[in-house]
């Protein structure tokens, strides 16, 4: 298992996002576009949703923690910054 925290991957996603899609799910994402993403944001949501009510725990973490990713796929999407979104906790 891999194990980063959040700050530490969204450092990671702002350096792919300018990569190469063939090999960059994040630049894949980010060149999408933001109506792309907002839809994996929702369906990641989902997702969430049915694993906490259905699922195992662990299901639910995994859920939880492509949800996080997706989020900041779009923070990197839109020039988003981690601080921009602290501000607001
Ligand atoms: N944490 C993640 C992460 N979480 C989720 N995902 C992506 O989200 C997908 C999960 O969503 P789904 O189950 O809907 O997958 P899917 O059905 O294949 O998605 P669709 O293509 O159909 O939309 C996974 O298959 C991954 O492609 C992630 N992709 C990358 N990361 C991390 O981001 C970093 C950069 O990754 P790359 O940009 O790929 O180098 C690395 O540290 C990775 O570990």
């Amino acid at each position: 298992m891999s194990k980063k925290t959040f700050e530490e991957l969204f450092t990671e996603l702002q350096q792919k996002a300018a990569g190469d899609p063939a090999t960059s799910r994040t630049a894949e994402l980010v060149q999408s576009g933001v109506h792309a993403i907002g839809k994996k944001v929702v369906e990641e949501a989902a997702e969430v949703w049915m694993a906490a009510e259905y699922e195992s725990d662990e299901a639910a973490a995994e859920e939880i923690s492509q949800l996080l990713y997706h989020l900041q796929v779009m923070m990197v999407a839109k020039g988003l910054t981690l601080d921009d979104v602290y501000a607001h906790l």
